[in-house]
């Protein structure tokens, strides 16, 4: 449409663009056509430059249209008409193509129960935005002063000019460019998305969100009693990051954020969140030391285990450690009690049970098992906090210990869930030989540990502590049970993380 009439008045003006999107879905179920409607809108604001008449008619004599869906066209000459653009700039010039797209993905391809969706990175906000954090506007896109349009003018149109090499490149059918790195960008990006969730996590934000939501960021910020423009941007990045969802109405929870990161649902993974935020980042911004001076001069980052270097610090520190174990083992026990069948066993040791966890799913999944949780005095003491609400049965107790020097409690089926890995070989070793002594011929070994990359686990194990062990293959596995006297050793999956090991002791 031609906008002659209406120039004068934008000009120098702030102006809303406000689009409203509706995604029919169709699809034919039993000969039945079933329809799912899923609608939002995208609010944009435009500053317009104050333009002197003369200018403005140079634009208007140019016989330019903006004739964009609806929208304003900023290419060419229009890019001098636009001071700034806060928000998705395609929604500007007439449809707010990376919403429309997220919706599409959300449709058609929902997310993985249990991880998060990664969203293509051109939609991603640059997370560098926070370093202007004050309440005045200050994000979105600029498309500058110039009469050319800059950037914003050819991602509207889509109409990118090419130089002229390229053009001979794509002629001969070769392009001597590499390949766009992709991946590596995301990898040196990848801390951003990381740090963003663990602050949403410790601001409590998804809490408020749960109960009171949609909000919006105003609103946000005031029951954060933060920032409104750093939590407005806060809410952009987590809503790109499939944390949250941002409608007209406000910002609210994801299924995914509502699952795992409100403090008090069945399975929140708040606690892993705060232990990493808290720690571990910690014990990873001395990882070029660690790996310069060795593991005796920077503690905590290579060859000392996470548990043994915070362990003999504060309570808090260790009740922070015990929530993170106990909502990472939240997602894996049912695997681990039922990878194999453990019926034959009618008493089990869980050796550095930490909260009691899995010791309650052994005990639940096997009615006539015994089940002792074995860890040090400091984690036993504190692991009743961890029983709350739960009816703790009588089958279950708690004993405090060392296991490289106490006596094992008596068993017939020892567990040892994500131990081994911590450990170097000469602990290790020495770990399973004194299993191996207290186990009675015909008891049992089951080893629970992250499933080695080869194996396509969805994230590296080195990656989790970098610490003095190292993750092992099947074989591997089998090998190390063989030696310390287990035989029969099965291998099997448990969920994605995870792969558990069971070895019966042979007679000596
Ligand atoms: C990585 S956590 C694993 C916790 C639990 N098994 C799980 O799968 O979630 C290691 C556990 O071993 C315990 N631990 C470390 N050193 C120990 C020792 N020398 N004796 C007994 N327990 C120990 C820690 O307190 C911690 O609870």
């Amino acid at each position: 449409m031609w906008m002659d009439p209406m120039l004068s008045r934008l000009n120098g003006k702030e102006h809303s663009v406000f689009t409203g999107v509706a995604i029919v879905h169709c699809c034919s179920k039993d000969g039945r056509l079933d329809t799912e409607v899923s609608e939002f809108y995208e609010e944009t604001t435009v500053t317009f430059s104050e333009l002197s008449e003369e200018l403005l008619w140079e634009y208007i004599n140019s016989g330019e249209p903006m004739d964009k869906a609806g929208g304003y066209g900023i290419q060419a000459l229009g890019g001098m008409l636009v001071e700034n653009v806060h928000g998705d700039f395609l929604n500007v010039v007439g449809f707010p193509l990376n919403h429309f797209c997220k919706e599409l993905a959300r449709l058609y391809y929902p997310p993985r129960p249990e991880g998060l969706r990664r969203v293509k990175r051109d939609s991603i906000p640059a997370v560098d935005t926070f370093e202007n954090l004050s309440d005045t506007e200050g994000g979105g896109s600029d498309p500058g002063p110039s009469a050319e349009g800059g950037r914003g003018g050819e991602e509207a149109d889509g109409d990118r000019s090419q130089a002229p090499g390229a053009l001979d490149a794509a002629l001969n059918g070769a392009d001597s460019r590499p390949p766009f790195p992709t991946g590596l960008l995301e990898l040196m990006d990848g801390f951003k998305a990381s740090k963003v969730l663990f602050t949403a996590c410790k601001l409590k934000l998804f809490d408020v969100l749960k109960d009171q939501g949609p909000l919006k960021a105003v609103d946000v910020a005031r029951k954060l009693d933060a920032c409104a423009g750093g939590t407005e941007q806060l809410l952009d990045v987590c809503a790109a990051l499939g944390l949250l969802e941002k409608t007209h109405r406000g910002y609210s929870n994801t299924a995914v954020a509502t699952l795992h990161l409100v403090s008090d649902g069945e399975h929140s993974l708040l606690g892993l969140a705060e232990y990493n935020d808290a720690h571990v980042w910690g014990v990873f911004t001395r990882l070029g030391l660690a790996v310069r001076e060795g593991a005796g001069q920077a503690r905590g980052a290579l060859g000392v285990t996470e548990e043994e270097e915070h362990l003999s610090q504060s309570r808090e520190m260790t009740l922070q450690f015990m929530r993170a174990m106990h909502s990472l083992s939240k997602l894996t026990t049912h695997h681990v009690a039922t990878a194999f069948d453990l019926s034959r066993f009618t008493s089990a040791c869980d050796l550095g049970g930490c909260t009691g966890i899995l010791a309650r799913e052994l005990a639940r999944e096997y009615p006539h098992l015994q089940v002792t949780v074995f860890d040090l005095p400091e984690v036993i003491e504190l692991s009743g906090g961890f029983q709350r609400g739960r009816r703790q049965t009588e089958r279950i107790r708690f004993v405090p210990g060392d296991f490289f020097k106490d006596n094992l409690p008596e068993a017939d089926l020892y567990v040892l869930s994500r131990i081994l890995q911590d450990w170097p070989d000469d602990r290790l070793h020495k770990l399973l030989s004194r299993i191996s002594s207290s186990c009675k011929p015909g008891g049992g070994l089951l080893v629970a540990e992250a499933a080695a990359e080869e194996e396509g686990a969805s994230r590296s194990p080195r990656l989790r502590t970098l610490s003095a062990g190292q993750p092992r293959s099947p074989d591997e596995h089998r090998r190390l049970l063989q030696r310390h006297g287990f035989r029969d050793v099965r291998v099997a999956r448990a969920g994605d993380l995870l792969r558990v090991v069971l070895g019966t002791r042979a007679a000596p």
